[in-house]
């Protein structure tokens, strides 16, 4: 049996030491392959999966060039949230199972969506900037401090992470409106004392901080455009912590220039590796840019690297029903097991 553990490049694993060991004692004999993907070497990629029976990976897109090119596949494992590299439908067709990891790192990202929010409203790039880079002492800038308890949070998505992020945000005194057409009751009333669900043209109206937390799909394709920027009326400071696609880049800067937006936190942009050198959000004192980092703690890793492992073993030994989340399986009905 092959198990190919593929990362992207510029986005690898420290070390695969505990994939390994979590799918040999699942798997006894299994030849695992170890793999950095870069875009312009797919068909070594291609060559590599042609026998394999499982592949792990995240960012890679898995489409029917690959499914064709791996006749033997039965699961990918995506080591991440989110799945948005992966054509659901042509997995579907090729009979083949696909779990994101479900559920590692919520706590992690909502801790660092409060941290930038924390540092966007109280200037602390300024002020690190103007003392370490300048050796100037001031406190007051154009834009002065605001404190959190005064100001309404609106988040796009109140799924895992974005209940977690709102939790925390009504700890500190926010208010907190969030907009999710498909949040189930279910998952709402675990946050109903703390949230209230809203249109966007309201949340658009009272937010000061707007945090998007939505899964990437066909309905949120570059949903914050230029038209949405301009309909916040609060000209607040803008979070993206989910995926860069979701965004309109050039109307992202546009917003930031003409000061349509007090400043922004993302930690992902439109492409997963930009060019930091060339990139216009890059070097901004109201601008904080992180590298997709939202998710890393030593302790979310090691639950990501285990249960990614987990689920190969879980689904290739014949119990399906143990996979932390399955969203195509072709044995039976899609499971989530997550919530
Ligand atoms: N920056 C980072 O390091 C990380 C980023 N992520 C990103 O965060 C995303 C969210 O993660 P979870 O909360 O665990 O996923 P989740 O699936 O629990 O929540 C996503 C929520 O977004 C909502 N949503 C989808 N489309 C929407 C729309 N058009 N309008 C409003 N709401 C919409 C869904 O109904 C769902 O409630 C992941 O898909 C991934 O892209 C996840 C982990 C780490
Ligand atoms: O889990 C997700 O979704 C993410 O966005 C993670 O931050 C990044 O995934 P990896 O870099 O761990 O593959």
């Amino acid at each position: 049996m092959k198990i190919v553990i593929a990362d992207y490049a510029g986005a690898m694993m420290p070390s695969h030491e505990l994939e390994k060991q979590v799918l040999s004692a699942g798997l006894p004999g299994c030849q695992i392959c170890t793999y950095t993907y870069h875009d312009d070497q797919r068909a070594d990629f291609l060559q590599l999966v042609h026998d394999a029976d499982a592949l792990l990976t995240a960012f890679i897109k898995i489409d029917e060039e690959v499914l064709a090119a791996a006749p033997r596949l039965k699961v990918v494992s995506i080591n991440a949230t989110g799945y948005d590299n992966v054509d659901l439908a042509a997995a579907r067709r090729h009979g083949v199972a696909v779990c994101p990891v479900g559920e590692y790192c919520t706590a992690d990202v909502a801790e660092f969506t409060i941290t930038t929010m924390l540092a966007l409203v109280r200037n602390l790039k300024a002020y690190l900037t103007d003392v370490d880079v300048h050796q100037q002492w001031r406190y007051d800038y154009a834009q002065p401090n605001r404190r959190l308890s005064n100001l309404t949070l609106g988040i796009f998505g109140l799924g895992k992470i974005g209940r977690a992020v709102a939790t925390r945000a009504a700890a500190l005194g926010m208010r907190v409106l969030a907009v999710d057409p498909f949040i189930s009751q279910k998952d709402y009333a675990k946050v109903a004392d703390r949230v209230q669900l809203v249109s966007t043209a309201t949340l658009f109206q009272q937010a000061d901080i707007i945090s998007n937390h939505m899964n990437l799909n066909d309905s949120n394709y570059r949903f914050f455009t230029a038209d949405r920027f301009k309909q916040m009326v609060k000209h607040p400071y803008f979070i993206n912590m989910a995926r860069g696609a979701e965004v309109d880049e050039p109307a992202l800067v546009a917003a930031l220039d003409n000061g349509q937006l007090k400043g922004a936190a993302l930690d992902v942009l439109a492409t997963e590796f930009p060019d930091l050198a060339t990139n216009p959000l890059v070097g901004r004192e109201n601008v904080l840019v992180t590298p997709h980092a939202a998710f890393y703690s030593s302790d979310s890793l090691t639950a990501l690297q285990r249960i990614s492992c987990q689920n190969i073993v879980e689904y290739l030994t014949g119990h399906p029903e143990k996979v932390f989340k399955l969203v195509v399986n072709p044995k039976e009905d899609s499971h989530d097991y997550s919530n």
